[in-house]
């Protein structure tokens, strides 16, 4: 993925002729933490896990990203999930910079219980290095609402008692009733399914019974499918970490989320449904291609064989630079990353403001003000990406980059 990112950065940075000073501060990341820490099992045994948060750039304002728990975590992944968000804030005008981290554990080996102790041992080892006002971590691959509620609650109680509440924006993506905020569980995948609406409108293509395939039917996956389905598009197959299921006449979204909850397999035996080989996935016939759960999986090998003519990125690098150019000469349009699932960390800056100013916005209003400022975002990618003829990522990057450089030139670096 780190090459991937820089690869993509590398690519804007040449169009737009980047200051070369500007371009050193941003092809490195600002600080890397890696923390070893032990946590007592269920089974009172003692497991040292590693934990990492890698701050990319903080030039327009504190550090944001989620914390994923994953077998795949590395200090590689989190520098360049961290870059992404960096490029993903600055594009969505948030006044924000970008960091990631996390676990490298498989989450599925270990107890609600061990999960609460790994994510408050690993909250004191990351100490002040995390803050309302510094770094703002949220949720992401196999962390939610109540693992942002124990670093909540373990990140306040490091505290004296008058400070503790003026650190409620610690993280965002907390529970309601713990000073989380109406709409921020959908927010990325609706931010996906706006993207995908605003393409279509620009495109004139009625979503109705299109069929879309989703690749992780899990916070991102499944709220992307939910409101593409109330658009009248019909889900024809899914993927999980179980396995791929299809149903070219529909798979009820509701009724596969509700049988998710109850099954150890995942989505594997769903009712209706055929099983089907990974590998087949992306081949599989469909108007839109949305990846929601991990980097790297639409490849060179596999890409020649995609269907769809939307590939809309609910997950963050789903796409590698060779697959790119293979599904942009095939005429395959994509959303990116940094674009099409920036409706959650916009979310999460509604959060943030309300707790900042003691607000409590309704959920109607959260959704609407995250349509606007989508909507921005996706009209000036458009923008930027005919006016440059290049792809819509490159336009991303394109306007990310130069908001970053303008704030550095205003501040008299490198002018
Ligand atoms: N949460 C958020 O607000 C945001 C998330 N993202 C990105 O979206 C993506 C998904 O995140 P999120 O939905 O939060 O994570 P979740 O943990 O909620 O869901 C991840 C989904 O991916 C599936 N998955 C994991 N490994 C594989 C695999 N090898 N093949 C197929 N499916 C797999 C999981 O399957 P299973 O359930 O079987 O484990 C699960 O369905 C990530 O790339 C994340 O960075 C981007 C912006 C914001
Ligand atoms: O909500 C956030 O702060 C960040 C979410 C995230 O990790 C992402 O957008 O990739």
């Amino acid at each position: 993925m780190l090459d991937n990112v820089m690869r993509q950065f590398d690519n804007a940075a040449e169009i737009i002729d980047l200051n070369p000073n500007i371009r050193k501060i941003l092809e490195v990341t600002n600080n890397e933490l890696v923390v070893h820490f032990p946590v007592r099992m269920d089974n009172g045994e003692v497991e040292v896990f590693k934990g990492y948060r890698v701050q990319h750039n903080n030039a327009l304002g504190p550090y944001k990203g989620g914390l994923r728990y994953h077998p795949t975590v590395d200090i590689d992944a989190a520098k360049a999930l961290a870059m992404w968000m960096t490029w993903k804030t600055s594009l969505a005008g948030l006044p924000y910079g970008g960091a990631k981290g996390g676990i490298q554990l498989d989450p599925f080996k270990y107890s609600q219980a061990e999960l609460e102790r790994i994510t408050r041992r690993f909250t004191y080892a990351l100490g002040d290095n995390i803050g309302p006002e510094l770094d703002i971590p949220a949720p992401d691959v196999n962390t939610n609402a109540q693992t942002m509620a124990w670093i909540l609650d373990t990140f306040m109680s490091t505290k004296a008692p008058a400070e503790r509440s003026k650190n409620m924006h610690v993280v965002t993506g907390k529970p309601i009733g713990a000073g989380g905020s109406y709409g921020r569980d959908r927010a990325t995948g609706y931010g996906v399914f706006l993207s995908i609406k605003f393409w279509a409108e620009h495109k004139k293509v009625y979503l109705k019974d299109k069929k879309f395939i989703v690749q992780g039917f899990g916070n991102v996956g499944y709220w992307a499918a939910h409101f593409l389905e109330k658009a009248g598009a019909s889900l024809v197959a899914v993927q999980d970490a179980y396995g791929s299921i299809a149903n070219d006449n529909g798979i009820g979204v509701e009724a596969l989320f509700e049988y998710v909850q109850g099954n150890k397999n995942g989505i594997v035996g769903f009712a209706d449904t055929m099983p089907i080989d990974n590998s087949e996935f992306f081949a599989l016939d469909c108007d839109i291609c949305i990846p929601a759960a991990l980097g790297n999986q639409i490849t060179a090998e596999n890409a020649p064989k995609v269907k769809a003519y939307l590939i809309a990125e609910g997950a963050n690098g789903p796409t590698d630079v060779e697959a790119e150019k293979v599904l942009l000469e095939n005429g395959v349009e994509i959303i990116p990353d940094i674009l099409c699932n920036s409706g959650g960390v916009i979310g999460s800056y509604f959060e943030w403001l309300q707790n900042r100013n003691g607000e409590i916005w309704q959920l109607e209003e959260v959704m609407e003000k995250l349509e606007k400022k989508l909507r921005t975002s996706f009209d000036k990618v458009r923008e930027i990406s005919n006016e440059r003829k290049v792809d819509m990522r490159t336009a991303a990057f394109i306007i990310a980059i130069e908001r970053l450089e303008q704030a550095y030139k205003q501040r008299g670096i490198f002018p």
